[in-house]
């Protein structure tokens, strides 16, 4: 079975600088992806769109958005797809409305919340990788490789 793609949506272009970095081991395990804006709010009918067609092509959402972070469980509302959520670093509020306006969803609609910023746009990637990986016992090895790597260059010794 040909894997499908994953999609990274946001709220706005301003949002790139943190969510580029959930391309980052989608490039290092060769996983094709798409990008877009995509807003709850200002675009709500290109989110209908979106979502209602995003099983033809993708196996995993990964939605980032900051301040009033509606997108990511809009998103999972109007898809059965897993939806990974970033709640990106807002200038007001340094992202904890984002984290906040995300991670309480109502019970019956799941969204996978990672960390605010940077390193979780970063864990959003890997967290599309190991979901893939489930049904992909060649990534699953080289995730666990990956994994192993990263594991060996953690120092025992305090310098
Ligand atoms: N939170 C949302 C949504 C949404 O949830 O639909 N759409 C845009 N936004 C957010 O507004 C912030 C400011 O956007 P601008 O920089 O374009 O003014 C961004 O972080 C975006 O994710």
């Amino acid at each position: 079975m040909k894997q499908k793609k994953v999609a990274i949506i946001m709220g706005s272009q301003s949002d790139w600088p943190v969510m580029q970095h959930a391309t980052t081991l989608l490039n290092a395990f060769d996983i094709n992806y798409d990008t877009a804006v995509v807003s709850a709010h200002r675009t709500p009918s290109r989110l209908y769109a979106f979502a209602s067609q995003a099983t033809e092509h993708y196996s995993v959402i990964i939605a980032g958005a900051g301040g009033a972070a509606h997108l990511p469980g809009m998103t999972a509302a109007l898809t059965c797809l897993p939806v990974i959520a970033v709640p990106v670093t807002s200038k007001a509020l340094n992202g904890i409305d984002s984290l906040l306006s995300i991670v309480q969803m109502p019970k019956g609609v799941a969204v996978s919340t990672q960390a605010i910023g940077e390193p979780g746009a970063y864990n959003a990637g890997l967290m599309a990788v190991q979901i893939l990986a489930t049904s992909d016992a060649e990534l699953q090895s080289r995730l666990e490789a990956w994994r192993q790597q990263q594991t060996d260059t953690v120092p025992n010794e305090v310098e």
